[in-house]
């Protein structure tokens, strides 16, 4: 496999002897690091030595951060006292077609907004493409509280439209001063809510979602890895 790193996005092309690029893997999550924006009173994310290969003969690293770090998916629970939690998420909905939608020049995205995109009746999974992308791109580390995101009546339309799985490019699918509802309506559904991916360098239209949170036992939410594969791969 060969990769390469472009703004973050990591492209890989899987090859097989005599077939070339057969695959195309487009990497939409964020790497984690302590400079990452972080809800605010949230943990940022920190990786600490705790071995050497100087002083110990290996490199050991430990962990510490808000399960809601970077690329992440938000589990009924992150709401609903006693809803579902990350590792009981159903791994058909996170892995699956996904339509990504274009809404470089809104500021929310709302019902009225949606009605008017053409989204197709059969639409599983859709992902916002919006100008919050930018913010990955840049390297911006200071949290923005005027990222774009799902008004309440636009969570109600994707429940309506019978979408399971919803992603924004920020940190949160509801608008930082908005109430919980956007994520009431969305997890009392069943929706599973992904955040923090990076679309920047993604085309509009189909493709393969493979959404893989960490399978953290009785938790909210989990980072994730997140990748899109084009829609029609032969053996994707
Ligand atoms: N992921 C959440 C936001 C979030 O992370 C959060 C919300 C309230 C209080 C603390 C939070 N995160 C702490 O790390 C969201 O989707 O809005």
């Amino acid at each position: 496999m060969n990769s390469k790193i472009t703004h973050g996005i990591i492209r890989a092309r899987l090859s097989i002897p005599g077939v070339i690029n057969m695959v195309k893997i487009l990497d939409i999550s964020v790497g984690l690091h302590s400079q990452l924006p972080t809800w605010p009173g949230g943990l940022n994310f920190q990786l600490e030595s705790t071995k050497t290969i100087d002083q110990h003969g290996v490199n050991v690293s430990k962990m510490a951060s808000s399960v809601h770090v970077g690329t992440h998916v938000d589990a009924p629970s992150h709401f609903i006292d006693g809803g579902p939690t990350v590792e009981q998420l159903s791994l058909e909905t996170l892995i699956g077609r996904a339509l990504v939608i274009s809404v470089a020049d809104v500021t929310a995205i709302t019902a009225n907004l949606l009605n008017q995109l053409n989204i197709p009746k059969d639409t599983e999974r859709i992902l916002f493409k919006t100008a919050n992308s930018q913010l990955w791109e840049r390297g911006i580390s200071e949290f923005k509280q005027d990222y774009v995101a799902l008004t309440a009546d636009a969570a109600q339309w994707v429940v309506d439209a019978g979408i399971q799985l919803v992603g924004v490019d920020y940190l949160s699918v509801q608008r930082f001063n908005d109430s919980p509802l956007t994520h009431e309506i969305l997890l009392t559904a069943g929706v599973v809510i992904l955040e923090g991916i990076n679309l920047a360098e993604i085309a509009p239209g189909e493709y393969q979602l493979i959404c893989l949170p960490l399978k953290i036992i009785g938790s909210e939410g989990a980072p994730a890895r997140a990748v899109l594969l084009p829609y029609n791969c032969s053996n994707g």
